[in-house]
């Protein structure tokens, strides 16, 4: 007997059966697949079940959990097995078969992994790239890399920067640590609006809910409101946590789409600071994209230098020669050896802080002049990685 958590990955209004991932992620394990064969339709997208396998493999027991997001990781599932009993021989991986692999070009069954809940803008962004996808809700970042490193999805998409708050670092960081390629681009157009309960007036707000990124794009709304601000996951589960407390002086900063999803009411619209504001999301996918120059391209790299003076100036320089436009530079201290020391001729040791630099540039890897300028930044980058490329998008 074995207890299983998870999640719906397929559209809970379809499906019928499950196939769950059952693996250590923290060892990167892949293909520990088992095939639940039972009707999910009543389990809503962002809730979670526990089912319970017998021994054979068969579903004894489904049960709906009450509370609609659970904090623990949505993708990392444990088989709980109880000590000493014998090995469940028939939850063996499942080898994947072709209909498994396969992912149909018009984005329809694409399943894109997201961070957050139902209604977040990680979510409505998934949906702008692919129309017809199913999305997968995931507890965090890390989870929605790895479910598609494990074939459970074809692509994630995470947000990289804001046109107000700026860069969001830690998906930098996400980037080199796994082995994703960036296949596109999503620019979306972020309208946050005050949410509450039915009935509730915005005077009556004490408490706001919301994602730090979406308090830091309505700064001075808020300041102006005079409310307490609460941190949360994102800005759908902001709105979920409302709804489901019943406090009428707790309201959240979500999108309308979150408020039709868990019934709330939309107090103001556009309660964001600045008109444009535009966040930019990333795809990523197991594969790249093959470059073409029917369209605009953009180009992501990273890169560490040698030290010595002007070495930024040089890198920079093999984009300007090429009249090769940068469109977004970054830094950020290498995790792995965050210092270099310079000198330890004298006394005590000059160190500098360790960086690596990443660009996107405007051309396609099937330019000549994109191509050359990589090489000429290869002869003195101590490390250079193309992350992706792919067509530009617009708001
Ligand atoms: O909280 C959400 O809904 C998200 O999708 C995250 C996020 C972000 O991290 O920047 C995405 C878009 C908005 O800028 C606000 C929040």
């Amino acid at each position: 007997m074995a207890t299983l958590k998870l999640h719906p990955f397929q559209d809970s209004a379809r499906a019928s059966s499950l196939s769950v991932a059952i693996s250590d992620y923290g060892s990167g394990s892949t293909g520990n697949f088992l095939s639940l064969r039972h009707d999910f339709t009543r389990l809503r997208k962002w809730e979670s079940c526990r089912v319970v396998v017998s021994a054979q493999g068969a579903i004894t027991s489904v049960e709906n959990e009450k509370h609609a997001v659970d904090s623990s990781k949505t993708i990392n599932r444990t088989l709980e097995e109880p000590k000493g009993s014998r090995k469940d021989l028939s939850i063996l991986p499942k080898p994947l078969s072709a209909t498994d692999l396969h992912s149909p070009n018009d984005g329809s069954k694409v399943r894109v992994a997201y961070q957050g809940s139902p209604g977040s803008y990680s979510e409505i962004a998934a949906m702008k790239a692919y129309p017809k996808c199913e999305t997968v809700p995931c507890d965090d970042f890390e989870a929605a890399f790895k479910a598609v490193e494990l074939w459970l999805v074809e692509k994630a998409v995470l947000p990289i920067e804001n046109s107000v708050g700026g860069s969001n670092h830690r998906n930098y960081d996400l980037l080199l640590r796994h082995r994703l390629h960036i296949a596109g681009e999503v620019q979306l157009q972020v309208n946050h609006c005050l949410l509450g309960l039915q009935g509730v007036r915005k005077e009556q707000l004490k408490n706001v809910l919301s994602h730090p990124h979406a308090f830091d794009q309505c700064e001075m709304t808020l300041s102006a409101f005079g409310v307490m601000r609460i941190n949360s996951e994102d800005t759908a589960t902001a709105a979920q946590i409302v709804a489901s407390s019943g406090k009428r002086d707790t309201g959240a900063i979500a999108s309308a789409r979150a408020a039709e999803i868990y019934g709330l009411n939309i107090l103001a619209e556009n309660v964001q600071d600045n008109d444009n504001n535009i966040t930019r999301f990333l795809i990523l996918a197991r594969e790249p994209v093959i470059p073409g120059t029917d369209k605009l391209y953009k180009t992501s790299i990273v890169f560490t230098l040698e030290e010595g003076p002007g070495v930024l100036f040089k890198a920079l320089a093999v984009f300007a020669l090429r009249e090769i436009n940068l469109t977004k530079i970054e830094s950020r201290p290498q995790k792995q050896r965050p210092l270099r020391v310079v000198d330890d001729s004298n006394e005590g040791r000059a160190k500098y802080f360790d960086y690596l630099f990443y660009i996107d540039f405007e051309a396609s890897m099937m330019e000549p002049r994109a191509q050359s300028a990589m090489a000429h930044l290869q002869e003195f980058a101590r490390f250079l990685r193309v992350l992706g490329c792919y067509p530009v998008d617009k708001v």
